[in-house]
């Protein structure tokens, strides 16, 4: 019995340091095959200039540590123009373990987004469309990697994008930006500081809820599900992009847990409502024209993708709701430090539109000057930081033999603030495109992307950001706060990193 259990331990104590050994093996054979990896694929982006790596460390990350190192006011765009002022129109950069060739080449971006439409790269619009192990924006619209199947889907949703369609929003817009200002109102005072990101993000979440799906939230005067699920939602995948520890702590495993809950709720409340309408279209009983009702009706000889549904009622509450915000909060910081710019978009409303209350399209299309100013806020912060395509045949750029599979990236904030394009670029001057100072170069400046998967919002967009700034401009003064930060911070959107912060008076009171 005794002999037994000698036996047994002594044959653990081996078994033990066998399993230690064959980890260990594992362990360095990963660790080498992972460095065999990297350097066949340094090796072959080596023809390509690029921003050196430094030592061991650079090897395995790349140029991650350029990004940790840089200044606090600076975003990562801020160091790819930095590159391409010393390396040119195009170059290549390690992220991880992976290679990206960056271009600002109009010729090439012509090539990528026109000529030869390349496809979204998979590893960028799998992660958007799936981060963290959950399904967000899944397969649609935006993150769609299947072209036939997206090109069926885009056709359904046009129409609901065309100017007719427009006209039709029209109403709602008015009602949301009227709902916003008497919020405004009751904040006048000349001493609160608001931050006002918050409240255009409030307002566009309500107006997306009503011409989309046909849902009254009224999140600009209170806290709902919706609102929050969409908020939170996108607080968490905006980590997820920048979070590098989540997948390998404790309380990265918890944050995760939880995110995939919260995203899980959200396409709930989606599908519920998905369900319902078509319960209400097929009992002829639902007559209102809203985003879901034209896609449901378009759609109604097919089999319908619940999933594939789901995913564009995240998709748009994502896609129409932070960018326009964003762009608000971005116009209101860069005119409040220019009160010549101000006089002009008061001076214009007077005298094209007046006190006028209920704004058609008409109306805010008259409006050339506001609509320079939208033009060249979207040049210096563009929120949406980059597009990124796949070359999936050989491709050249400046005669760089660019491999087959890249991930080409392209960046309308980047392009928007190179000097060779844009002549003193940091300076905000809406007379760029008022009175065409210099020529703007086709495909050097593109907020709204290129070619066939262009943005579909972009007039909806520009149309809401107009009447909600019209209705402001009627009725308010605005200073801002000399306290905070003037720069933009970068996540899955370029924004006011001080969320613009400014004190209302109520205009010739
Ligand atoms: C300032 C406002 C906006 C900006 C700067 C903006 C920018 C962009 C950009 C750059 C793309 C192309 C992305 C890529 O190629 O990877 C895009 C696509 C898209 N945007 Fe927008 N967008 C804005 C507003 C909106 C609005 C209001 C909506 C919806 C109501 C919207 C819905 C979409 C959708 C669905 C796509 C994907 C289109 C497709 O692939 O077919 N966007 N947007």
């Amino acid at each position: 019995m005794n002999l037994k259990l000698v036996d047994i331990l002594s044959n653990l104590k081996f078994s033990k340091l066998k399993i230690l050994s064959i980890l260990t093996g594992i362990g360095l054979g990963s660790i080498g095959f992972k460095t065999l990896q990297i350097y066949l694929r340094r090796r072959k982006y080596r023809h390509i200039p690029g921003p050196k790596t430094k030592g061991i460390l650079g090897f395995y990350i790349g140029n991650i540590v350029d990004i940790i190192n840089l200044p606090k006011d600076k975003i990562f765009h801020d160091l790819i123009i930095q590159w391409a002022n010393e390396y040119g129109h195009v170059f290549k950069y390690q992220l991880m373990d992976k290679i990206v060739v960056f271009t600002l080449d109009p010729e090439a971006i012509r090539e990528i987004f026109i000529t030869q439409l390349f496809p979204k790269h998979p590893n960028v619009y799998g992660i958007i469309g799936f981060p963290l192990y959950s399904r967000f924006l899944g397969n649609g619209l935006v993150t769609d990697l299947d072209h036939s199947r997206w090109r069926h889907r885009r056709n359904l949703f046009n129409p609901s994008f065309h100017k007719k369609s427009l006209v039709g929003f029209m109403e709602e817009f008015n009602l949301k930006s009227k709902i916003l200002m008497e919020k405004f109102r009751t904040l006048a005072d000349g001493k609160q500081m608001i931050s006002i990101l918050d409240e255009f993000n409030n307002m566009t979440m309500d107006i997306i809820a009503t011409v989309g799906f046909g849902m009254e939230i009224d999140s600009i005067n209170k806290d709902n599900q919706l609102k929050n699920y969409v908020f939170e939602g996108l607080r968490g995948f905006n980590r997820a992009l920048i979070d590098p520890t989540l997948k390998v702590t404790f309380s990265g495993w918890s944050f995760i847990r939880n995110y995939r809950r919260l995203v899980s709720n959200l396409r709930g409340l989606g599908k519920n409502q998905i369900l319902s309408r078509i319960k209400l279209i097929q009992d002829g009983s639902y007559l209102i024209d809203d985003l879901l009702t034209i896609m449901l009706k378009n759609n109604q000889n097919e089999q319908f993708d619940l999933e594939i549904l789901i995913d564009d009622f995240v998709t748009f509450f994502v896609a129409g709701q932070e960018t326009t915000a964003n762009l608000l909060a971005a116009v209101l910081l860069e005119i409040g430090q220019k009160q010549q710019i101000v006089k002009k978009i008061k001076d214009e409303i007077d005298l094209e539109i007046g006190q006028k209350v209920d704004l058609t399209l008409e109306d805010v299309n008259k409006l050339r000057y506001l609509g320079c100013v939208i033009k060249e806020t979207l040049r210096k912060w563009s929120i949406v930081p980059f597009m990124s395509r796949m070359n999936n045949v050989p491709f050249k750029i400046k005669n760089y033999d660019i491999p087959i599979g890249s991930n080409i990236q392209v960046s309308s904030y980047v392009s928007g603030h190179f000097e060779e394009f844009f002549p003193n670029a940091e300076l905000f001057d809406p007379e760029r495109f008022y009175s065409n100072k210099h020529e703007i170069k086709n495909y050097t400046y593109m907020p709204f992307g290129l070619g066939a998967r262009n943005c579909i919002g972009q007039n909806f967009g520009q149309a809401k950001a107009k009447v909600c700034l019209v209705k402001f401009f009627q009725n308010f003064e605005f200073e801002l706060d000399p306290e905070q930060s003037f720069r933009p911070i970068q996540y899955s959107a370029i924004s006011p990193a001080s969320k613009t912060r400014c004190k209302l008076t109520i205009r010739n009171a």
